[in-house]
Parts: C-alpha cells; structure tokens; sequence
C-alpha cells in the first residue's frame, strides 16, 4: 500500500444521506482494515445544530449502515468514533468560513495533521461553488503549508454549459490538480479490471478494434425503480444520472487508446481522446433512429404490485423522464469506424446487472454450415454481480459431421483468494483521494467531452415530437421497440443475474398491471 500523510476529511452536508449510507461505512471499513493513517480525523460540517456526540450517534452507534461483521463492534466502533466531529455552519453555506476554520486549526493541532485537508461536497451541486469560494476567502484551498483537496459529487452539471459553468466556478478556488470529481463506477474493481484485461494480455488486445469486432454491447440494469429519490430523479432521467457518467467512463475505457504508463494523466488523457472522437448525433433522423427512451408502468411482478414511475413520491404524474435509455452510436476514430456501440441503463429492470459484450466478427469463410450468429465469439465481461469474464466460443458437437455449438470459457472473481474481499467503491476511491491519487476520478475535460455527447439527446427528447416515450412493464427488458435498435446484430443479450446462466433462464412472473402506451 502506498504510504499516508496524515489529515483531516472535512465532509460538506454531513447531516445528508449520502454521508450516513456511503462515507462514512466506507471511513468505518477503512478504519477496521487499518487503511487509514495514524493521525486522521473527519471533520462534518452542515447548518444542522449537531454535537460531536449527536454527528457520532448518527452515522456510527445509530446507524443502520456499518456492517456488524466484528465480534468486538462496539468497541471497534467507539474506537472510530473519536476520530469524528461535528461542526454546525449555521443558517447558510454562504457565510463566513472563520469559524469553521478555527475549528479545523484547532483539530489539527489537537491531532498533528500538518494542514493537509481534504473537503468533500456531499452537498447540492448548486452551492458548490459558493462553498468553494467561502473555503478559498479563508485561505483553506492555499497549498503550501500542508496540501489542499476537493472531492466533488455527482451529478457534476445538467448539461454540458452547466458543467462547463461548474469548472470554470471551482477552478476559480481550486487548481484542477486539487479537483477530484467522483464517478463510483471507477471505484468498482471490475472496471479498473477492464484496463488490466485489455492491457496486460496479448491475446485481446491484437483483435480489440474494428477488424475484428463487430458491435460492442452495454447493459446497465437495476431491479429497483427510483425509490425515495423520485424528486431528484424526475429532473434528471436515466441519461443524466447512469448514461453521462458512469456508462461514459465504462465505453472511455472499453475504446480508448492504450496509455504509455499507469500515470493517472496518462490514462485520462487517452480516456478523454475516446470521448472525443464519439460521434455526436445532431440530426433528427439520426436521433430518431438511434435513441430509444422509455418509462416503467406498473405491473405484478411475482404475485407482488410495483407501482408505475408516474405514481412513484416526488414524481410528475405527468411526466416524460425516461428510466430506460438506449443509444447506439459510433466512434470516430481509426480504431472504431464502423463499429456500432449499442449502450442502455435502466431502472425496474429484471434482475440487477452490469455487463459489457464484445461481439467479435464471425469468421471470414464459414466451412461449417450450421455455425450461425449464435457460435460467434463473444467475450463478456461482468461488472456487478457474479464478477468475471466468460469467453464464447463454438466447439464441435461431439458425433457425426461438424455441427458447432458454443462453450463457455470463465473466470469470476470469487475463485480469488482476494476476490471474496473486494474494497466498496467508496472505500477505494476515499483512500486514493487521500493518498493523492486521481486516475479513478473524472477530469473537467472528460465530464465536458460526455457531456457534449449526451446534450444533443437530451435536447432532441425535450424538444422534438418525433421523440416518443415508450412504455414499459416493470420487469421486462424495456420498452419492445428497443430491440429495433439493435436489429441486424441478433438480440440485446439480457442477461441473468449468474454470469454463466443462459438468458432464457431468467424470465420474471409478470402481469401486466398498467400499459405500455403512456
Ligand atoms: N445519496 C446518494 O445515494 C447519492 C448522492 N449523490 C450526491 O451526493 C450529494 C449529497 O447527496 P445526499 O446526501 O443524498 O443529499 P441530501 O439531500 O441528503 O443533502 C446533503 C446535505 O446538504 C444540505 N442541503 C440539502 N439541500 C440543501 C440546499 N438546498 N441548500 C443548502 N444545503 C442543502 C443538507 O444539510 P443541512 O441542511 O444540514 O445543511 C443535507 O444534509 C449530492 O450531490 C448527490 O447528488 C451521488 C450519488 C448517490
Ligand atoms: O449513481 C447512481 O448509481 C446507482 C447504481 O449504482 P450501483 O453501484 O448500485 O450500480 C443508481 O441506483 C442511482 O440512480 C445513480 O444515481
């Protein structure tokens, strides 16, 4: 492991959701595999009136959130929770920092953490920047005496001016070496995985472009519909809250170049060419016949009813947010012409998963007549669950002739000594952060470069009547018109929840409550 400076994590909206269920379990988890330094402490601030014992009881000793694998946790846990305290801001995030900061001197003398800060906004994105500016006026972004870091949430921007306005706003406090914007999906051990397949292995790597590779396939499911977050999701969609971030670094890493070094700047300057050189779709046609949006009705699934989105809390029973998005979409570059990427997220979806598949050509001159599209060569390649890669290819069926049928080649992540252990996505990304490094964390150039992609499609889905929501029963794979979109190339593979389980398998107990005309 890399070595550790000493420091204190200063957490913006601590009193919020996402500090309870995400930060700190991945500070607790951290703390029992003694990641974390000697002397470190959390310092969480918010206009919420908490004491340090209040914050504690909170997100440690009353939460449902830590994992309570340890025989001895109420010690484990009291141990962590000296290491955190509170600070209340007051009325407002725009206000004098002076008292904050005491606090913060006060602490680091108390603990000897040498002026090396890191602040996390796990705050609305519309008061970053004001934070910023609040911490700059005081001094707490001046590197010098100790370093300086900023971790910021998503949804980084609603748009590509947004994010623009968004780093041009922090770069005013903060120097972008100090910016580091989270995407969690780069914390998730599969996808950093995806670098080492491509680029440690001679056998991929030689057919990974367009001689060889016929379409590149995404799937980004979840079960689960929007949950208690139907008001911060009705203004997003699933374009903005899965597709722009999390799907974009997933297809960054899958088409871009190999890097020189595991320098972070390296491999976010060839991630950042591969955004670059998607081909940006700004004709209606074009946008008609390549994108395909839906929205989940309501339904029985398993003998159980699952509401519709309309009906979902904090959701227009009016509205058009799609929480199916489907693209396909070229990349315009040397490595990629012609080679279409079929790419889709969605909630209220049959099982939960992420896969990529790598459609590999069929071979040039069939000699065996009955190998079809179906023997082709795929590789897929899991990230959550059952972790792994599963090879397909065609086999002689055993008997007469040459009849070809397909076999599995895999590998999962549990079979590792480690792979039963893998670090929470947070919890990698906090520590990388904390030891100063950014190659899992997004740069201004490659959130632009997403966004400059995705805008035109929200544009189009906002504003033209070709752009049709299509809906969809809870349960199923989306919205029937979202196969046209992959017509010519087989069937989207919908997966099961086991990685080496044939689609047809996994099929829910659906009746159909509502209607797929919305
Ligand atoms: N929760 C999650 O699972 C995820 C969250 N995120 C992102 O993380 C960030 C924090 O999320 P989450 O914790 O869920 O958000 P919350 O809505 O719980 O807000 C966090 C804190 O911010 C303060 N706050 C909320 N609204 C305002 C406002 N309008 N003006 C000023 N302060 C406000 C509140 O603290 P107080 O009132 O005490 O000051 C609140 O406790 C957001 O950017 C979100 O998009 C990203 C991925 C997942
Ligand atoms: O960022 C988000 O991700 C989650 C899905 O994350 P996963 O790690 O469970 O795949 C999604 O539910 C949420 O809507 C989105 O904001």
């Amino acid at each position: 492991m890399k070595s550790m400076d000493e420091q204190m994590l200063i957490i913006f909206g601590a009193s919020g959701d996402l500090t309870k269920r995400k930060l700190i379990p991945a500070l607790y988890d951290l703390h029992k595999g003694n990641f974390l330094p000697e002397n470190f402490v959390v310092l969480g601030t918010s206009r919420s009136d908490l004491s340090d014992d209040d914050f504690r009881n909170r997100v440690v000793f009353n939460s449902e959130f830590l994992k309570d694998d340890a025989e001895n946790s109420d010690a484990t846990k009291a141990e962590f929770a000296k290491k955190l305290f509170y600070k209340d801001l007051g009325d407002g995030y725009d206000t004098d920092f002076t008292p904050l900061k005491e606090r913060i001197h006060e602490l680091n003398s108390k603990f000897k953490i040498n002026h090396n800060f890191v602040f996390y906004f796990s705050l609305p994105p519309s008061i970053y920047e004001t934070v910023a500016k609040n911490l700059a006026a005081v001094d707490l972004s001046v590197e010098g005496v100790g370093w300086k870091r900023l971790i910021v949430e998503k949804p980084f921007g609603y748009s590509l001016e947004t994010a623009k306005e968004l780093n041009i706003g922090l770069q005013k406090y903060f120097k972008e070496s100090q910016i580091y914007r989270i995407d969690h999906y780069l914390g998730k051990e599969t996808v950093q995985n995806l670098l080492v397949t491509r680029f440690s292995n001679t056998i991929f790597e030689p057919l990974w472009n367009r001689n060889y590779i016929r379409h590149v396939e995404i799937t980004n499911a979840e079960s689960v519909g929007v949950g208690n977050r139907g008001g911060y999701y009705d203004k997003s969609g699933a374009l903005r809250d899965m597709f722009q971030n999390h799907l974009m670094q997933i297809v960054s890493i899958v088409a871009m170049e190999p890097p020189i070094s595991d320098d972070p700047e390296e491999i976010r300057n060839e991630k950042v060419k591969a955004l670059k050189s998607l081909r940006i779709m700004d004709d209606e046609e074009t946008l008609f016949n390549h994108t395909i949006r839906g929205q989940y009705t309501s339904a029985i699934i398993n003998g159980e009813t699952v509401k519709g989105y309309r009906e979902e809390e904090g959701v227009d029973p009016e509205s058009t947010t799609e929480t199916f998005a489907a693209i396909k979409f070229y990349i315009d570059n040397w490595r990629w012409k012609d080679v279409p990427f079929y790419v889709r997220t969605a909630k209220r979806m049959p099982t939960k998963v992420t896969e990529i598949v790598i459609h590999f050509k069929p071979s040039h001159h069939h000699i065996f007549k009955d190998q079809d599209f179906d023997t082709d060569n795929k590789l897929i390649i899991r990230i959550q669950p059952d972790e792994g890669i599963l090879m397909k290819f065609g086999v002689k069926v055993p008997g007469q002739g040459f009849n070809v049928e397909r076999a599995n080649m895999d590998f999962y992540y549990s079979d590792l000594d480690e792979g039963n252990n893998i670090m929470e996505a947070y919890e990698r990304l906090l520590l990388d952060a904390m030891q100063g490094d950014a190659t899992l964390y997004a740069r201004a150039d490659e959130v632009e470069a997403a966004w400059a992609f995705v805008d035109p499609i929200l544009k189009y889905w906002n504003e033209s009547k070709s752009a049709i929501v299509h809906g969809y029963s809870a349960g199923v794979w989306g919205p029937l018109h979202a196969d046209d979109l992959i017509e010519g190339r087989g069937f989207w593979r919908n997966p099961c929840k086991n990685l080496a389980d044939e689609p047809s398998y996994c099929v829910l107990n659906i009746k159909n409550n509502g209607t797929e005309n919305l």
